[in-house]
């Protein structure tokens, strides 16, 4: 899936203004990839979604669905997606059986080619099949708006904030749901404002930002790009001053019995702090490290863009929980 030059611009009504949502954006989504579409409230995330979805027009610019352009080719463009929003609207006097045949019609799968049961069980709700939908708890009907968007065997899996509000039990189900259908096949692209669930769960993640691309790469290498790391080291007895044998070293004096050491991951200096400890006469309690994650990683790319760009009050970075 691929966007190019991309750009939304909401209309202005009475006194409030026309609103940037997308700033001519480029963002391919691999093929098979698990991708995370980061950011706070507000940064554009829906707006780039519900275009893909054929919700919301475009102003401007391109984008392609499994290849097939969505003004070209609309027809396979909607047939390679499937949407899963973030509301919970579903019928509740259908049964999941029901509702999932329901949807197959509207797309007009054909009904020797429904897999009605395959993807309830998939999902885990064969045995909810028949069952009344209000009667089921609030992650089997999460899961079951996840089935009504695969009717179609879609390629490609969009979840627009699929845990927002959802307890950590459910939430952890959820993401073994999606791995699984990642793992079998399907490419799925999730918005998040949660830095947590992108971490743990995608394999690459885009940030956005004011309707802008600040980051767009594997998540490995956009973690290695904060090379900082951290080495907390406890010792016996207290410290006055630094000794001298740390110096070079240039550590912090946390606390009586605590040094902290901050360098470069690339420099892997610890053999040298540890050797230098020793020769203090230092007697090592406890030894802690810790890495750069993707907050610190995400604040270091937003900071300083909350002044230049808003126009709209919304959009607080800080809205971001790790
Ligand atoms: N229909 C609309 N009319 C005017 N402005 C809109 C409309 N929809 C969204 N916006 C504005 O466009 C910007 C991007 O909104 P969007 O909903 O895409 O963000 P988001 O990242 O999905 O945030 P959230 O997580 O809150 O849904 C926001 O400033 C929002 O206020």
């Amino acid at each position: 899936m691929s966007v190019s030059s991309l750009r939304k611009v909401y209309k202005g009504s009475g006194r409030s203004p026309e609103k940037v949502a997308l700033h001519d954006i480029d963002l391919t989504v691999p093929r098979g990839s698990l991708f995370a579409l980061l950011g706070p409230n507000g940064a554009g995330k829906s707006t780039l979604i519900n275009i893909l979805a054929g919700l919301v027009r475009k102003t401007s610019g391109q984008a392609a669905i499994w290849g097939y352009d969505i003004d070209r080719d609309t027809r396979m463009s909607r047939a390679s997606i499937g949407v899963v929003p973030q509301e919970l609207n579903i019928d509740p006097f259908f049964t999941p059986h029901e509702l999932l045949e329901l949807q197959a019609g509207l797309y007009g799968v054909p009904k020797r080619e429904r897999r009605t049961n395959e993807i309830l069980e998939s999902l885990g709700l064969l045995d909810k099949a028949d069952a009344y939908t209000r009667t089921l708890s609030g992650g089997m009907r999460r899961r079951l708006m996840v089935a009504k968007a695969m009717v179609h065997a879609p390629p490609i899996l969009v979840l627009d904030e699929p845990t927002a509000g959802v307890d950590i039990e459910l939430r952890q189900q959820l993401w073994s749901q999606v791995r699984a259908l990642n793992a079998a096949g399907t490419t799925v692209l999730l918005t998040t404002h949660y830095l947590e669930e992108a971490e743990e769960l995608c394999d690459t993640i885009a940030i956005i930002n004011y309707g802008r691309v600040i980051a767009c790469e594997p998540k490995e290498q956009l973690l290695q790009r904060l090379d900082n790391k951290e080495l907390q080291v406890t010792v016996e007895g207290d410290l006055r001053v630094t000794p001298p044998e740390l110096e070079a070293f240039a550590p912090e004096l946390a606390a009586s019995n605590r040094l902290v050491f901050r360098y470069k991951a690339s420099e892997s200096p610890v053999a040298y702090i540890l050797e230098a400890l020793s020769r203090a006469g230092l007697t090592v309690a406890d030894l802690r490290t810790e890495e750069a994650d993707l907050e610190d990683i995400f604040l270091q790319l937003t900071s300083g863009a909350h002044a230049t760009d808003d126009s709209s009050g919304r959009g607080d970075v800080g809205a971001v929980q790790g």
